[in-house]
């Protein structure tokens, strides 16, 4: 089991170009306004508030990192740099303001080389949406041979067994996630340390 030592805030930045450079590997957390990606970086670094989550979308405007440091049963530490970015498709400012956000985002996302994995937080509520499809085949479309893609499905809380069927029929490796429920997270925690060591 992965235990988490601590975590902080590093900074928060506009742009790649304003954005430091940290040691630790860095993993981007992306998807949807409102799926949850701020909640569930609270939740790996069992933290309540690190990252302002709200239940307006559009909550997280800037790039925002953060250092969190981890142990296994072996106690080999693992330090990570989590960035938790703006979600996608969020559009209640001007178009013109939306269009700077959202290219100033895909420039980091393709460009900053730091990044090792990605994860692609997807609504299990509404699994099969055309914008979740296309951020996947945008992934994939300049992920680099040394980086991983992981996808993991939020709020399952409110997911019945049924319901969970169906995700797993569209799906058969979907990992649920819940941040109220504390739902899979530490499976959670190993699949990222594998991601980005290669091991747990
Ligand atoms: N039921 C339930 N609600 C959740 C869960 N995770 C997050 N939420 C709620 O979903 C809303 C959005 O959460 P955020 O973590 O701010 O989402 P985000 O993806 O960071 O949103 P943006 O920063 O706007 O892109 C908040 O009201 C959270 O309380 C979960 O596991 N279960
Ligand atoms: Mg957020």
């Amino acid at each position: 089991m992965i235990k988490v030592l601590n975590a902080r805030f590093l900074t928060s930045s506009p742009s790649l170009e304003k954005s430091d450079f940290y040691s630790g590997s860095e993993i981007a957390f992306l998807g949807r306004s409102n799926v949850g990606k701020s909640s569930f970086i609270n939740s790996l670094v069992n933290q309540k508030n690190l990252a302002k989550s709200s239940s307006t979308p559009g909550k997280t405007k800037l790039i925002n990192f953060f250092e969190a440091n981890f142990k296994d049963d072996d106690e080999n530490l693992y330090n990570l740099i989590l960035v938790d970015l703006p979600g996608f498709g969020y559009a209640k400012v001007a178009k013109s303001t939306h269009k700077i956000w959202q290219s100033a985002l895909d420039e980091f996302i393709k460009k900053r080389n730091s990044i090792r994995l990605f994860i692609h937080l997807r609504d299990s509520r509404q699994f099969d949406m055309e914008i979740d499809k296309n951020v996947d085949l945008y992934i994939k479309s300049f992920l680099r041979s040394d980086q991983r893609l992981i996808n993991f499905y939020t709020k399952s809380d409110k997911l019945n067994q049924s319901q969970k069927a169906k995700v797993l029929n569209f799906d058969k490796d979907a990992k649920f996630v819940s941040t109220l429920k504390n739902e899979g997270i530490d499976e959670a925690r190993e699949l990222i340390i594998k991601g980005v060591f290669g091991r747990v």
